[in-house]
């Protein structure tokens, strides 16, 4: 018959992505064939917890969190507490603090980030986004043309200038034609 003991130590702290931290969880539970199957069963809860009942944070409240010494992202519908992380990060604490109260998805996939700096998130993870909160992205909207200006006052007054001037001109050689003429 099974006994069953309950370790709670264990709690809040055992499962990162199926894998177990904490050696004295890990120590005390493999010890005996009881607990081992205790903890099996503790660890599809605490999984089956940790899936279906992720922390939903709002737009707003991960927004809040823009400073170096509180820093949080949202990458991909996740929400990333990287306050730990910012001295770190080898692209440096500006970019991360660039990268809050919006979506840094963006951000993230454009400098190409490796598996391993992928595996690294899971660390920060402590949530997921409200994505109805999120603003929707400011796109690009074409500056209205100037309308069509209907007043043609300074082109009119050339084209008169233009057919006046060579006029005037014919008219001045005709003048001083005739004035020395008489001459
Ligand atoms: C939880 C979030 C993040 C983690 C865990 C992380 C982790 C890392 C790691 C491990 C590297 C080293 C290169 C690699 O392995 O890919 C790196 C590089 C870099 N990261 Fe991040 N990063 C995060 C978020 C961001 C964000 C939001 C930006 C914004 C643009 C960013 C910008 C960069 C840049 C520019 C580099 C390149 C450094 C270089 O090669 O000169 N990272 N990051």
């Amino acid at each position: 018959m099974l006994k069953r003991k309950i370790y709670p130590e264990l709690e809040g702290k055992i499962l990162i992505n199926s894998k177990m931290i904490g050696n004295n969880a890990l120590g005390e539970v493999t010890n005996g064939v009881d607990g081992a199957i205790e903890l099996v069963s503790l660890l599809q809860v605490a999984a089956t917890d940790m899936a279906s009942d992720p922390k939903i944070h709002s737009f707003e409240e991960v927004s809040k969190h823009n400073q170096t010494k509180d820093c949080w992202l949202i990458i991909s519908g996740k929400v990333y507490d990287v306050t730990p992380f910012m001295d770190d990060h080898p692209g440096g604490d500006e970019v991360l603090l660039a990268g809050t109260g919006k979506d840094a998805t963006n951000d993230f996939e454009d400098v190409g980030h490796s598996d391993s700096a992928r595996d690294m998130m899971e660390k920060y993870y402590i949530g997921e986004i409200d994505t109805s909160t999120v603003p929707l992205k400011r796109t690009f909207v074409m500056p209205q043309q100037a309308p069509y200006n209907p007043d043609k006052t300074p082109e009119f007054l050339i084209k008169i200038l233009q057919f006046l001037v060579p006029l005037l001109i014919l008219g001045l050689a005709f003048a001083v034609r005739y004035f020395t003429k008489k001459d």
